[in-house]
């Protein structure tokens, strides 16, 4: 198996063309199949397009759609060619786009709909790709960014050290920082993925997640390398639980990815409609905790499913898959995040720098992997910040992955998550875990989902607020009183929210995360 991106996924273009690649749905009991020998031959289509640009290796493309089979087509384009993909979707604000296109100097805009953002300035060739191939709307004006290369003709050999992607996540300091994934390491991870057998050739993956989200990356990975079809969910239907349940049913899903969002309403309003769909074999989760009381509704409605925790950050995919016990025994209070995945490996270093291996001790996690990023882009500083020696032997010039993540090894080594060394906040000069006051709030019957933060109150204090969805039924008005009493009951005064509201939903990001920063702007304590 090659370690080049576009060799890797589209394999199964040799072996089985005829087969299924991408099952796009137009709408109520109208699908479109885009077999792998025609995502292949749209590949090859819009690679000569591009070509004719004349670009060299290395020079940045923003690639600016939803996720469908043209869109994987010209992702896949730019890999064949060398060229650093920098996806983002209609999600995408106007002014993140601008700032993403400033900071990589792209050479070329490669857009699903009519072209650059508006406002968005540059010497950057725009095109514009569809089902019926590729149209260069305006031919770059200078190929910014590259060194000039005076002696030798421009770069064309890609090697699988060269930069497939560049995904831009918002740094906890602001401003985003561009991860750059380079072929082998999306392949290499890709390959650890594999051994997990969680798809196969006649399965459909349905992926939920925005192209700007590395989740989609890795659908469309999982899917490809395993000769199975993409599932592209509208966006727009995932807010409804019987259009997103019809999209699921109408194209055959069998495999449903996304973070535990996505699943929120259809577990309130629809769960019985969810366990009609007996196609679905299988759904993995990523991103964030998966509320328990959603997380046994979801494992209700769907009791032969497969259910898989993946946990990881975008600076190497992804590092572990652990399955969810079936069944969940009551009494669980948490989820394990496993062991990485093989030619991994998740080590637990304390604030010593010690390595941790005995249960029960927390410890920041670092990662040790072959799908490492190459670095931020144009970052060194943060780079060297966060590819760190390695702790069990600082002398030896390897560099691990240092994760921001705290964790635990429970009695067989396997890890817990305990949220972000940042998610440790001082209440009164106590030291509080917001997911400890979360997990408190999940084991009251009337709550389905929790969110506790600490924002910075106007007299510069730090108080603890918390947001909480009940279940229908429950009265919002008296379930808040109540569990400020479940909390104290069992929590020391400090770690009791201040402030503690039911909402009928959680805000979330544009990937689907719950947005603290939403939900800090409704707390009282917001300037
Ligand atoms: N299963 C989890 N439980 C609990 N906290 C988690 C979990 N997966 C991440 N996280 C958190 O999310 C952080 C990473 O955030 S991120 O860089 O935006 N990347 C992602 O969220 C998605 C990630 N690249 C990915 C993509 C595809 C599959 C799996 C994972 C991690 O450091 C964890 O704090």
């Amino acid at each position: 198996m090659s370690h080049l991106l576009h060799e890797f996924l589209l394999a199964a273009a040799r072996t089985a063309p005829h087969r299924p690649a991408v099952v796009e749905f137009l709408g109520d009991d109208r699908t479109r199949v885009v077999s792998y020998r025609e995502l292949d031959d749209l590949v090859g289509r819009y690679a000569e397009t591009l070509r004719g640009l004349d670009l060299e290796v290395g020079e940045r493309v923003v690639l600016d759609s939803d996720t469908s089979a043209s869109a994987i087509a010209a992702l896949l384009a730019c890999a064949t060619l060398g060229l650093t993909f920098v996806p983002v979707s209609p999600e995408t604000p106007d002014q993140r786009v601008r700032t993403i296109v400033a900071a990589t100097e792209p050479a070329l805009y490669l857009s699903a709909g009519e072209g650059a953002r508006p406002g968005v300035e540059g010497g950057f060739g725009v095109a514009r790709f569809g089902p019926d191939g590729c149209e260069i709307l305006r031919r770059p004006t200078a190929h910014a960014g590259l060194p000039a290369r005076p002696s030798s003709g421009p770069r064309r050999e890609v090697a699988a050290t060269d930069i497939a992607y560049m995904i831009f996540t918002s740094g906890t300091t602001g401003r985003p920082k561009g991860v750059m994934m380079s072929h082998r390491a999306v392949t290499s991870f890709y390959r650890g993925m594999l051994t997990q057998r969680i798809v196969g050739p006649h399965d459909r993956v349905a992926t939920t997640s925005p192209l700007q989200f590395d989740f989609s990356l890795l659908d469309i990975g999982l899917a490809l390398a395993s000769g199975a079809a993409v599932v592209p969910v509208p966006r727009a239907r995932l807010r409804w639980p019987r259009r997103f349940l019809r999209v699921l049913r109408d194209t055959g899903a069998s495999q449903v990815n996304g973070v535990p969002s996505i699943w929120r309403q259809v577990l309130r309003f629809e769960p019985d409609r969810l366990a009609e769909l007996r196609s679905i074999r299988g759904v993995l989760f990523c991103g964030e905790d998966f509320p328990l009381p959603e997380l046994r509704a979801l494992r209700r409605a769907l009791p032969e499913a497969r259910l898989v925790n993946c946990y990881g950050a975008t600076e190497s995919m992804a590092a572990s898959f652990t399955d969810v016990p079936d069944p969940l025994p009551p009494e669980l209070t948490r989820l394990s995040i496993g062991f990485a995945h093989p030619g991994a490996e998740m080590l637990l270093v304390g604030e010593d720098g010690r390595p941790i291996e005995e249960p029960d001790v927390l410890g920041e996690i670092h990662l040790r992997s072959p799908a490492l990023f190459s670095g931020y882009w144009r970052d060194r500083a943060t780079t060297d910040a966060t590819l760190v020696p390695d702790p069990v032997d600082p002398g030896s010039g390897r560099r691990v992955l240092r994760t921001g993540d705290l964790a635990y090894r429970g009695e067989g080594g396997e890890l817990y998550f305990r949220g972000r060394t940042d998610s440790q906040v001082q209440i009164r000069g106590n030291r509080v875990e917001l997911g400890e006051v979360e997990r408190r709030l999940l084991e009251h019957p009337a709550v389905t989902a929790a969110t506790a933060l600490a924002p910075r109150g106007p007299d510069g204090e730090t108080e603890l607020a918390a947001f909480v969805v009940v279940a229908p039924g429950a009265g919002e008005r008296e379930t808040e009183a109540e569990l400020t009493d479940f909390l104290a009951a069992a929590l020391p005064a400090y770690m009791v929210p201040g402030e503690l509201r039911a909402l009928p939903a959680l805000p979330v990001t544009a990937n689907g995360k719950v947005d603290r920063a939403a939900l800090a702007q409704l707390t009282e304590a917001a300037p």
